[in-house]
């Protein structure tokens, strides 16, 4: 976290600075508070008028500063949550696409949203205010010894004891927190799952049955939510009991030196505005501490998160293919008491078509995961261009996959089509013609938004668009994966057809579904799983 804190070290600095005025003004305006007391008593009007000024220029000054030092600190902490926020997009957005799918959906939101803020709210926010109080502590420590050395002893023994509190609960405040953190992320884990399979709870009427699995859930974690409050608020019990105590030997002890004759009226007015200024910021010092450490796993888990390695050991980018994709002898299984693909040889050469057939589970899919370097081979190699691919980092820059689901964002057309890349409307409107898209081939339907991943176009449409926008890439290899799939006759000829008139890159399609007639426009036809 602490490259937060350099990255926003300007803003950091500058509310060091002015709360350290500000605190400075606060401790000179106790004494001329006395001093207006003292005069006042004295009847000496000019003297009492001369540093009642003084004491509303000191006011006015130290919440003018502590006004600059909030908007800092403010900055300091909103600086930090923002280059954070990003990392953690940044690190999702960077992982491979297998380590990505082995956490559920919600559990990176949890991170971004939930994890975030609680290390907004309990790090990024202390830390100025750790300094805050800090300051004021040592300053008016400071002004009380000037005051009277007994009474600052007295107060500081006292005041400071409340702080040991949440050093004493460390343990269990830390356990506290991470457990609350790890039950929201499951919970979110279990929201975002269930969201994703809306249409199948309406169907099978099983919102009563959700709602109790969620209740469960979601009382787990406000449990655990319960649990963190709980502790936090029974450490600030004892630390307000504890100081409220030490505030009234000390008061005790101001007035005996009144008594005594040691303290004027002013002194003592003085000495209890200094033991004010004191004990509400040691209670929240001892508050701050608390959340500070408490905080530190959930600290050390955001750090481990956003510093684990992209998943990559492989360097290399794969540039274009220019001759051929090549399986030797590939054998490959997701556990090794099952082999999938077993020494399974084929070669696909450029500005050729290949259908990939067979029945459903026999590894077509795996066999095209395995060319996007999702995958190890377990034996045998895959090579490009006579390159074993093991050597690339990725093969994205090459390869474009189409999958069965369509996918689309939150945006207009255009760059759904695009992926924010400059291409000419005359190009999209003809890719969106050529795939029977007629009716979105204009301006206005280019720039309108598509709603939430295409609620607002057919499943049709969603998938020609998805290809389109394939196209658009022209990358040299361009893979299909059950691309029928869920098309009415019609369009699923039509895609066929337009498929077939594919040329100058290798294309290769994964389906179970196309017509038995065209089989032999294809280049090549490899059957999986045949016995
Ligand atoms: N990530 C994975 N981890 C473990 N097993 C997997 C994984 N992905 C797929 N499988 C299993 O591998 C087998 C082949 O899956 P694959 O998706 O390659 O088949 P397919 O031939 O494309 O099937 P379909 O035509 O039904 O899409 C299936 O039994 C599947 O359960």
């Amino acid at each position: 976290m602490q490259k937060y804190q350099r990255k926003n070290s300007a803003c950091y600095i500058g509310a060091l600075v002015f709360v350290l005025i500000s605190t400075v003004f606060a401790v000179i305006l106790q004494f001329f508070k006395g001093g207006v007391l003292d005069y006042a008593i004295a009847g000496d009007i000019t003297a009492t008028i001369q540093n009642g000024g003084l004491l509303i220029g000191f006011i006015l000054g130290e919440v003018l500063f502590y006004y600059c030092y909030k908007r800092l600190s403010a900055r300091f902490s909103v600086g930090c949550m923002r280059l954070l926020k990003h990392d953690i997009f940044e690190r999702i957005l960077r992982q491979d696409y297998v380590t990505y799918k082995e956490q559920q959906q919600g559990a990176y939101v949890a991170k971004y949203t939930n994890e975030a803020d609680m290390i907004n709210s309990r790090y990024f926010q202390m830390l100025p205010l750790f300094w805050e109080i800090l300051l004021k502590i040592v300053f008016v420590s400071l002004a009380l010894f000037i005051l009277d050395w007994r009474i600052a002893l007295i107060t500081l023994l006292l005041l400071t004891t409340p702080l040991y509190i949440p050093k004493l609960i460390e343990k269990r405040l830390q356990e506290a927190q991470t457990e609350y953190l790890k039950a929201v992320e499951d919970n979110l884990a279990k929201v975002s799952d269930w969201l994703s399979g809306f249409e199948i709870i309406k169907n099978f009427s099983i919102e009563q049955q959700i709602l109790l699995r969620f209740d469960q859930s979601n009382t787990w974690a406000m449990d655990k939510l319960l649990r963190d409050t709980v502790l936090g608020a029974a450490a600030q019990l004892i630390t307000t009991l504890i100081s409220y105590l030490s505030y009234f030997i000390v008061l005790a002890c101001s007035a005996w030196l009144v008594l005594s004759g040691a303290f004027s009226a002013g002194d003592f007015f003085v000495a209890i505005g200094m033991i004010d200024q004191l004990s509400y910021p040691l209670i929240s010092l001892a508050e701050i501490i608390r959340q500070l450490i408490a905080v530190k796993p959930s600290c050390a888990a955001m750090a481990q998160f956003l510093s684990q390695s992209d998943g990559g050991t492989h360097s290399k980018s794969l540039p274009c293919i220019q001759k051929e994709i090549c399986y030797d002898g590939v054998s490959f299984g997701y556990t090794s008491d099952r082999l999938l693909l077993q020494n399974f040889s084929f070669t696909a050469q450029m500005g050729r078509k290949y259908l990939i057939k067979g029945p459903s589970g026999c590894g077509k899919t795996t066999a095209v995961n395995l060319l996007l370097r999702y995958y190890d081979v377990t034996s045998g190699r895959i090579t490009l261009d006579g390159l074993p691919i093991s050597q690339y980092s990725d093969t994205y820059s090459a390869m474009t996959v189409v999958r069965q689901e369509a996918v689309l964002f939150h945006d207009t057309l255009r760059n759904n089509l695009t992926m924010y890349r400059d291409v000419g409307d005359d190009m999209l409107m003809e890719t969106l013609k050529s795939l029977g898209l007629d009716r979105f081939a204009n301006l206005q339907s280019l720039d309108a938004v598509i709603t939430e991943n295409g609620a607002n176009l057919s499943g049709g449409e969603k998938k020609r668009i998805c290809l389109a926008r394939a196209l658009l890439r022209d990358t040299s290899v361009l893979i299909l994966d059950e691309p029928l799939a869920n098309l009415d006759e019609n369009t699923a000829k039509r895609i066929e057809d337009l498929l077939l008139s594919i040329s100058g890159k290798l294309l290769l399609v994964v389906s179970h579904q196309f017509t038995e007639e065209k089989l032999h426009l294809f280049d090549g036809v490899v059957t999986l799983g045949a016995q």
